[in-house]
């Protein structure tokens, strides 16, 4: 039922009993994380009360796409696919128009639900459009990508970029629930596994050490490079090890904090440099690849504000560097991208505002650093300046 490039539909491998993680915000819902879900999905869009559903989906999951339409068509529900641009190119208003329009063909009404099918940025379409479709309807979000699981499913940030920046438009628009199956990681490229590895090394600087502790521990140090790390192994049960506690970050920070009036900005760690960085380069790059530059500057502007210790400041580069996430960027960037984290969701009437680390584990803010410090961080992530006692990056 499934290509080489293709994601295994839900239905495939032996099915375990499934672990939820509950979103306690104000509307809860489940995380459910297993392999072989189709019923789970099944039930989940049942339980909306939905009589219709629109799937959205990239071109690359067509055919396990055509799998969840069967298995909701067998549920009683009259399901339509809808099949939307690769990546970071779904998350236009022209595309967001496209949903509507179907959504209006094939009679969406305020009972039916939207199933966003893929990786982050389909998971980021499909939440806007059911978040704006008649004002708001169901959405059952079913990430195909690590860095789906871990992070964009979760949470209820929804949205598309514009001229103006990176997930500029959209709502906090929560999933009815989320279904994590894991098997469908198993047609996921490296790279892409990879990419998803940032997401949860943040979550693991921010709130759960032991993340950063399993990654070393079975990342690509621990075999030969022609052989997949358990951390990066989706069959190993150490991956779905650094799934759930990144989920469990995620979901803790989310129910405290829905709209990001404070604790929820902790999530955004790193991604005030990330976000300019995909921008200037059009959405080319690979957002977990910018998040893992990002989380090296951020972590560089705590050690020179004197916030973070020198360890943890290098331990980020050593995580990201091991798992072969890039560390650097372009050294003549500085100035365009300090204008570009000018419009970043964060910062206050022109004051850049960061995310930093006074310690393992303790975000807190940098506000308006002084361009010295700005400077310092950058001359990292340039590759200009090594700090005593960092691994040479080469
Ligand atoms: N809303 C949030 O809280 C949140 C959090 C983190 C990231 N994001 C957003 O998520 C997006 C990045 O998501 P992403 O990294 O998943 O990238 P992506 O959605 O672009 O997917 C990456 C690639 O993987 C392919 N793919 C997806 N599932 C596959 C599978 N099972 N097998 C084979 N190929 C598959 C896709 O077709 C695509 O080419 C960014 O737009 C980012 O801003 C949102
Ligand atoms: O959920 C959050 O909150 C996050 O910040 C998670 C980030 O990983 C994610 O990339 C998010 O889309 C960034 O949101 P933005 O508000 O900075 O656009
Ligand atoms: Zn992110």
């Amino acid at each position: 039922m499934s290509t080489p490039q293709e994601s295994a539909p839900a239905t495939d491998g032996p099915a375990t009993a499934p672990e939820i993680v509950r979103v306690e915000s104000g509307a809860p819902y489940d995380v459910v994380i297993g392999r072989g879900l189709l019923d789970e999905l099944v039930a989940a869009v049942r339980a909306t009360g939905a009589t219709r559903t629109a799937i959205l989906h990239p071109p690359t999951l067509e055919l396990t796409a055509d799998a969840v339409k069967a298995a909701l068509a067998d549920g009683g529900l009259d399901a339509h696919m809808v099949q939307v641009p690769d990546a970071e190119d779904a998350k236009s208003l022209e595309v967001l128009g496209f949903c509507w329009d179907v959504f209006g063909q094939v009679g969406l009404d305020r009972r039916d639900v939207v199933v966003g099918l893929g990786g982050g940025s389909v998971t980021d379409l499909a939440g806007f459009a059911a978040a704006s479709w008649m004002r708001g309807i169901a959405v059952v979000q079913v990430p195909t990508t690590l860095l789906g699981m871990v992070d964009a499913a979760v949470g209820g940030k929804t949205g598309i970029n514009t001229g103006a920046g990176k997930n500029m438009v959209g709502a906090f628009h929560e999933p009815a629930a989320v279904i994590v199956d894991l098997a469908t990681l198993e047609s996921l490229p490296r790279h892409e596994l990879v990419a998803g590895m940032a997401e949860i090394v943040k979550a693991g600087f921010i709130a759960d050490p032991v993340i950063l502790d399993l990654i070393e521990e079975h990342g690509p140090a621990s075999v030969d490079s022609s052989t997949l790390p358990p951390a990066l192994d989706p069959a190993s049960p150490v991956l779905a090890e650094l799934v759930r506690r990144a989920i469990a970050v995620k979901a803790a920070v989310v129910a405290a904090d829905l709209k990001e009036s404070d604790l929820r900005e902790t999530l955004n760690y790193g991604h005030t440099l990330a976000h300019a960085i995909e921008k200037r380069e059009r959405y080319r790059w690979r957002h977990g690849a910018a998040v893992s530059v990002g989380l090296v500057f951020a972590a560089e502007l705590g050690r020179a504000a004197g916030r973070l210790d020198d360890e943890t400041a290098d331990r980020h580069l050593t995580v990201l560097h091991a798992l072969g996430l890039p560390t650097t960027y372009d050294p003549d960037a500085l100035s365009e991208l300090v204008t570009i984290m000018g419009s970043d969701k964060k910062t206050r009437s022109g004051t850049l505002r960061f995310v930093v680390l006074d310690g393992l584990a303790r975000p807190g803010r940098l506000e308006g650093p002084d361009p010295s410090l700005l400077a310092a961080a950058y001359s990292v992530v340039a590759g200009q300046r090594k700090r005593p006692g960092t691994v040479d990056l080469g």
